[in-house]
């Protein structure tokens, strides 16, 4: 089988038929394919007609001289880079010069040997062939490392999204269990932060808040109702707390809340923002308009206790928890809170959970006291002769 040999295309420009011919029998191989035109006026749309490898161009012509054509040339993109040799009767550094610097690649004086002329040619051919692959293989790079580049991005987006949902709820949208130890790598450096900018660090109260018989929720309206009052919930609390509080949904109808405060009266009247936010006003489950309410025990964090050095989070979730118990079995829509302050008789309630306060002391060091505050009227009654 013959294989093909792709041919150079060689176009000699000259305005004499007689030494077009001549060129050709000097050029003529195998390897080239020949193109002759003896027309100035049209030499550059026949060149952008042929797509030469090579272009032999003579630069005294008529009606458009050489150097014309030239400047034509190199004024079209897709011929830019196309080798010109330009022919010349005479040997004259001027016009060289001046050939050169309208673009030409190489200057030959006519008729030259047949060895030089072909070898000239064919050094240009192979020049421009060279030229061209490298070009495009470093296109062919850059398409490949921007389609790198734009597939490390897609990866990354998509393991921020992975990243995201693991961190998530997917029902109410809120953050769950695992944005926990986030939050608090971040309190503790903020802390840090503070103290070594001398001011007084922002503190932090751990709010558990659990839905007051949420299963007679789901019993009575339905399980779909359930879900309902649990986005509502998710919204209620969201609103009732500052933007860069954490609100996270703990597990089933219990959410934690974890929210800075500057003043020591500020979380008491935070527990009561979080009962009214939720019982205050009716829910819209579906067809069902209910009012839910809840439970809530609190604590701040972090607690300096008399053989802690610092009570941990688990600690501090543990009081809060005792206290959303108390809340519950105290009657409900209430909460309690574990805070700083002079020891009173309540206090002692705690001990009751299995905590005692003399091992609790709050970061100034004073002792313990147990707040209580109930929530709002609507629906207390139901719940007290409810149980659940
Ligand atoms: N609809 C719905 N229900 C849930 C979801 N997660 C947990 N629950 C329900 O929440 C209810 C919690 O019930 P309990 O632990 O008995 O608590 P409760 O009825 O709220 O009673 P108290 O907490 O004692 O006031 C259970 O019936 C769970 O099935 C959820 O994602 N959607």
């Amino acid at each position: 089988m013959s294989q093909k040999i792709e041919r150079a295309k060689v176009l000699v420009i000259d305005d004499q038929v007689v030494i077009l011919e001549a060129l050709r029998r000097l050029l003529s191989a195998d390897d080239l394919e020949i193109h002759l035109h003896n027309d100035s006026a049209s030499a550059v749309a026949k060149a952008r007609a042929i797509a030469p490898a090579v272009i032999l161009l003579d630069i005294h012509m008529n009606p458009i001289n050489g150097l014309d054509v030239l400047r034509g040339i190199r004024a079209q993109p897709e011929l830019a880079d196309v080798p010109v040799v330009m022919l010349s009767a005479v040997e004259d550094p001027e016009t060289k010069v001046e050939a050169f610097k309208y673009g030409a690649n190489d200057y030959v004086v006519k008729l030259p040997s047949p060895l030089e002329l072909n070898a000239r040619v064919r050094y240009h051919a192979n020049a421009l062939k060279a030229a061209r692959e490298r070009a495009e293989a470093y296109e062919a790079l850059l398409r490949s490392q921007s389609e790198l580049e734009q597939r490390n991005r897609l990866i990354e987006q998509i393991n921020r999204e992975l990243a995201e949902s693991v961190l998530t709820d997917t029902l109410t949208g809120l953050r769950n269990r695992r944005f926990l130890k986030l939050f608090l790598d971040e309190h503790t450096e903020s802390r840090r932060a503070s103290h070594e900018r001398r001011r007084a660090p922002a503190r932090t109260t751990v709010f558990l808040m659990d839905l007051d018989h949420f299963k007679q929720i789901n019993d009575r309206l339905g399980h779909d109702a359930g879900d309902i009052a649990l986005v509502e919930t998710a919204a209620r609390l969201r609103s009732s707390v500052r933007a860069d509080d954490a609100v996270l949904r703990w597990g089933g109808e219990e959410f934690l809340i974890i929210a800075r405060y500057y003043d020591l009266d500020e979380p008491t009247a935070a527990a009561q923002r979080l009962l009214e936010a939720i019982g205050g006003s009716p829910m819209q489950l579906g067809p069902h308009q209910e009012t839910v309410t809840c439970s809530v025990g609190y604590a701040p964090f972090p607690w300096v206790g008399e053989k802690l050095a610092q009570a941990s989070i688990e600690q501090t979730l543990s009081l809060a928890d005792a206290a959303c118990y108390l809340s519950k079995t105290a009657g409900r829509n209430r909460a309690f809170g574990v805070l700083p302050g002079p020891d009173d008789a309540r206090a002692a309630r705690i001990s009751g959970l299995g905590i005692s306060p003399a091992t609790l002391r709050s970061e100034d060091g004073r002792g313990v006291r147990l707040v209580e505050s109930v929530g709002p009227a609507i629906g207390r009654l139901d719940l007290a002769s409810t149980s659940g």
